[in-house]
C-alpha cells in the first residue's frame, strides 16, 4: 500500500493536497480504504487531468457541424436496401466464422444507468416480460442459440466467448448476479469480465472533487475506456489464445441486441473490413443517438451531445434527414485492429466533457447535493477509434427489429421498460404470424402484428418466445402454423416440445421453414437457418 508521506508529496505536486484535508479525522477503518483508493490514482497524470478538465470546461466545444457530411449511400451494406443474395451470403459468411469459434462478444457495461433511476448494473433489469427475463438473461440465452445454430450447420462445437466489460459499480453486483443464475446456463470460463478505470471528477477550477471526507468522486472513464481495459486486463491476449478474430461489441441496454449477429459479422468480413458500424435511421431529429457520418472526409460518429440541433433538422431532396445514419452502439472490431489501437492510438483518444452534479463534502466537512452543476467527469467514447480504421463499413438494419434500447424510467415516453417489453412482444408477435400462427387474447380477440413501440400503445400480445428457441425468428413455422395460440403465451423449450408432439413430428426434425424462408425473401428481411 502506497505510504502516506509519498501520497502527500504527490497530490501537493499535483495542485491537490485538499484531498487530505480531513485525514485527521478519519478512522482507521476509513484510512485503509482511503490508502487504497488513492494508491489506485495515477498521481503522475492528475494535475494534467485535472488542468485539461478545468480547460476543456472552460472552452466551447469544437463545434463539427460545418466539417460534417453524409455517409455515401452506396458505402452502406442495408438489411432493408442490399438484395437478399448478398444478404443470405453474409449471414452464412458470418455462421461459418462462429461455427470456427472466430467471433467473441463484448458487452460495455461500466455504465451507471443514472438515467433509469436503479441502484444495479442495467443488465440485471427486467423490464416485466412474461417470463420475467432480465437483459443478461436475453443476452445469454442468444449466445446459446446462436452457438447451437451455427454448430448444427457446420456440425461443429463452437464458443463465442462473452467479454464484459464493467466498472466499479457494476464489477461485484454483476459477477454475484451471474453465479446466482448459474451463468444462465453457459460456461463460466466462456464468461470473461473485466473492469475499466475509474477517473476523479474535478470543480471547474480544476479541483479533485470529494465525495466524502475519506472518499473521492470517482466516475468510470467513459465506454472508451474499453481500450485501456483490454490493455490493463490483458483481454487481446486471451482472445488471441482462443482463436477469436473478430469482436462485435454492443451497449447493455438494448432489449432487441442480435449478439454476436452473423449478418452484420459476416457483412464486416467479406468486406475485408477491420472496423464496423450498425446504424438505425433516425427517428426524429432530437432522437439522443450518435451520427455516423465524415468528418473532415474522415468516418466517425458525431454525438448527440455535440451536434447543433439545426444539423439534426436538416432534410435531403427526398425530405429525408441528412444525418439519418443513427448510432446504436454495436460495433465490428477486428482482434488486429484492436491491437493496433491499444498500442498506437489509445493515446489520442478525445476526452469528452460531462458537465454534472457530484455530491461533495465542503471544505468546513459538511455533505452537499448541489442543485446545480458544479464538476466536470471526462469520458472517452468507444467510437471515437474509427477514424484510425483503415477499412470502415457501416451496416444498416430495421429499427423495429433491432433497437429499442432502455434509458429511461417508466413514465417518459421513449426509451423505458415499457418501450423496451412492448418492442419485444411486438417483434415475437410478427415472427408468430409470419411462421402461420394465430394469437388471440382470452376473449377470443386476435392479435394483428405490429410494428409500433411507443409507450402509449395499447398492450401487444404477451406472447414471447424464448431465445432458446429462436434467435431471430427462425424455426418457428414447424411449430405454429395453422395453429392459434391463446396469450399469455410463454414460448420454452419446454412448450416447443410439446407444441411439436402435438404434430407428431420428431424432436430432432429441424427442416428449413419454407413459409418463413418465403416472406424473409419477400420482405429483404434477413433469416437464420440451422
Ligand atoms: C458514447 C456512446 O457510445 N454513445 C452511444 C450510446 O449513448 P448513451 O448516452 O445512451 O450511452 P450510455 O451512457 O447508455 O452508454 C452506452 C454503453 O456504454 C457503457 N458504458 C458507459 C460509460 C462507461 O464509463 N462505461 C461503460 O461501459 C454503458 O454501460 C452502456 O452499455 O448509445 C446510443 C444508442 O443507444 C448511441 O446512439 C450513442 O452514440
Amino acid at each position: 500500500m502506497a505510504s502516506l508521506e509519498r501520497l502527500q508529496r504527490g497530490l501537493e505536486s499535483a495542485g491537490q493536497p485538499h484531498v487530505l484535508q480531513f485525514w485527521p479525522e478519519l478512522s482507521e477503518e476509513q484510512r485503509d480504504a482511503f490508502l487504497q483508493e488513492l494508491a489506485q490514482l495515477d498521481l503522475q497524470g492528475l494535475r494534467e487531468h485535472c488542468e485539461a478538465a478545468a480547460k476543456a470546461a472552460a472552452s466551447p466545444p469544437a463545434c463539427l457541424d460545418q466539417h460534417m457530411e453524409p455517409l455515401p449511400p452506396d458505402s452502406i451494406g442495408s438489411v432493408r436496401k442490399s438484395d437478399t443474395k448478398s444478404l443470405s451470403r453474409w449471414e452464412q459468411e458470418g455462421l461459418l466464422q462462429i461455427s470456427e469459434s472466430r467471433v467473441g462478444v463484448l458487452l460495455l457495461a461500466g455504465g451507471q444507468g443514472t438515467r433509469l433511476g436503479v441502484q444495479y448494473p442495467k443488465g440485471m433489469y427486467n423490464v416485466g416480460l412474461p417470463s420475467g427475463k432480465t437483459l443478461y438473461q436475453i443476452q445469454a440465452e442468444r449466445i446459446h442459440k446462436i452457438q447451437e445454430i451455427a454448430d448444427s450447420k457446420h456440425g461443429s462445437k463452437c464458443t463465442v466467448p462473452w467479454y464484459i466489460m464493467t466498472s466499479e459499480f457494476t464489477l461485484a453486483p454483476t459477477e454475484k448476479f451471474f453465479e446466482e443464475n448459474n451463468y444462465f446456463g453457459l460456461q463460466p470460463s466462456n464468461i470473461i469480465m473485466f473492469e475499466q478505470r475509474m477517473i476523479p471528477a474535478v470543480t471547474f477550477d480544476g479541483k479533485v472533487i470529494l465525495q466524502g471526507k475519506g472518499k473521492i468522486a470517482m466516475a468510470p472513464d467513459g465506454n472508451g475506456g474499453l481500450y485501456q481495459a483490454l490493455v490493463d486486463n490483458e483481454v487481446l491476449q486471451d482472445m488471441k489464445k482462443r482463436g477469436v478474430e473478430y469482436l462485435h461489441v454492443y451497449c447493455v441496454d438494448n432489449i432487441l441486441v442480435k449478439m454476436a449477429d452473423p449478418m452484420f459479422i459476416g457483412f464486416c468480413v467479406s468486406k475485408g473490413a477491420d472496423c464496423g458500424a450498425k446504424v438505425v435511421e433516425k427517428a426524429y431529429p432530437a432522437e439522443p443517438v450518435g451520427v455516423v457520418c465524415r468528418v473532415r472526409g474522415v468516418s466517425q460518429v458525431v454525438e448527440y451531445s455535440e451536434i447543433k440541433p439545426e444539423t439534426t433538422e436538416l432534410r435531403g431532396p427526398g425530405d429525408e434527414f441528412v444525418y439519418s445514419a443513427g448510432n446504436i452502439c454495436n460495433h465490428f472490431f477486428t482482434r488486429t485492429f484492436l491491437q493496433d489501437v491499444t498500442e498506437k492510438f489509445k493515446g489520442q483518444l478525445k476526452q469528452h466533457v460531462a458537465i454534472k452534479k457530484v455530491p461533495f463534502v465542503d471544505t468546513c466537512g459538511n455533505q452537499v447535493k448541489p442543485t446545480k452543476p458544479n464538476g466536470i467527469k471526462m469520458e472517452k467514447f468507444v467510437f471515437d477509434v474509427f477514424p484510425f480504421s483503415r477499412n470502415f463499413v457501416v451496416f444498416e438494419v430495421v429499427r423495429e427489429d433491432e433497437f429499442s434500447p432502455l434509458k429511461n424510467a417508466d413514465g417518459a415516453a421513449k426509451d423505458s421498460p415499457t418501450t423496451a417489453r412492448n418492442s419485444l412482444l411486438a417483434q415475437h408477435c410478427r415472427w408468430a404470424t409470419s411462421a402461420g400462427g394465430t394469437l388471440q387474447d382470452e376473449h377470443d380477440n386476435t392479435f394483428l402484428p405490429s410494428a409500433s413501440i411507443s409507450a402509449e400503445d395499447s398492450t401487444p400480445a404477451q406472447f414471447e418466445i424464448s431465445p432458446l428457441v429462436s434467435y431471430f425468428g427462425e424455426g418457428l413455422e414447424h411449430l405454429l402454423k395453422g395453429k392459434t395460440l391463446t396469450t399469455p403465451f410463454i414460448l420454452d423449450e419446454k412448450r416447443a416440445k410439446e407444441l411439436q408432439a402435438s404434430r407428431g413430428q420428431k424432436q430432432e426434425d429441424v427442416e428449413l421453414d419454407a413459409h418463413y424462408l418465403a416472406v424473409c425473401r419477400a420482405k429483404g428481411h434477413p433469416s437464420i437457418h440451422p
